[in-house]
């Protein structure tokens, strides 16, 4: 890919390779996102965005290949420290929300606070204006069950960014919705992100949301394919 010159990327993966039992999921990966930057991650069912995601987040180790974040190597840390910057740097949203289903949505989104040590009332007020800032303080008492697809992933970015994290990895955070709730959802995420300079690295098979980005890689069979920056400056 053409690095931009002026900006040190926030993360970078040279050459990832990972390997799923005898699936190659990745075959030599390289990505870049920059602070700010929201990157759309697009491509056929299968073709390694999901494992793409895992490995930058932290969450699943790269076979081969190398992934800094701030310019230090992370793909090879303790397990304990890599825990530990996903907790601080990175939030992450998933196609199907996965908030608690027994706490409300304002302790969903206070969880992580309290995780990190604040104390109560001081996590359940931040909790309650980033639910605010995504349309959803009304339902801050409701349970997961009871909230809407669209009104469950405003409850999951929430959570994600309460701890004012570096990088989002949205991975298909609109997949469960209508195209309506999905631009709604997008649309405040965008938003969010671009108010706060959180990079976002968003895993979409729509057109319509992949929009939103910047920039967007295409992976197919496990490796970049095309890779532009033509995307509709929509969410500005
Ligand atoms: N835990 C796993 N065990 C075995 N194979 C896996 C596992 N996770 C992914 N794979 C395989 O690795 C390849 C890449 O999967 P991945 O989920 O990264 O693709 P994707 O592009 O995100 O797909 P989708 O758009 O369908 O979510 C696929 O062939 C998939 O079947």
């Amino acid at each position: 890919m053409t690095a931009d010159n002026s900006t040190t990327p926030l993360l970078a993966a040279r050459g990832l390779v990972k390997a799923h039992g005898r699936t190659q999921a990745l075959r030599g990966v390289s990505v870049e996102l920059a602070a700010g930057e929201i990157l759309a991650v697009t491509g056929p069912s299968g073709s390694g965005k999901s494992t793409l995601l895992h490995c930058l987040a932290g969450i699943v180790r790269p076979d081969q290949g190398a992934i800094t974040y701030g310019g230090e190597r992370i793909d090879q840390l303790p397990e304990a420290r890599l825990s530990e910057l996903r907790r601080t740097e990175f939030g992450v949203v998933f196609q199907f929300g996965q908030l608690i289903p027994e706490l409300t949505a304002l302790d969903n989104v206070a969880l992580p606070l309290l995780l990190a040590g604040r104390g109560r009332a001081k996590a359940r007020a931040s909790a309650g204006e980033w639910l605010e800032r995504f349309g959803v303080r009304g339902q801050q008492e409701l349970r997961p069950g009871e909230l809407s697809g669209g009104q469950a992933q405003r409850v999951a970015l929430a959570r994600a960014l309460v701890t004012g994290p570096e990088v989002v990895f949205a991975d298909e955070p609109t997949g469960a919705l209508d195209s309506l709730a999905g631009e709604q959802v997008m649309t405040a995420l965008a938003h969010a992100a671009r108010e706060s300079g959180t990079s976002v690295l968003l895993i979409t098979h729509d057109a319509r949301i992949a929009a939103y980005a910047d920039r967007e890689v295409i992976l197919r069979d496990g490796a970049e394919v095309a890779e532009g920056a033509d995307a509709v400056e929509v969410s500005r």
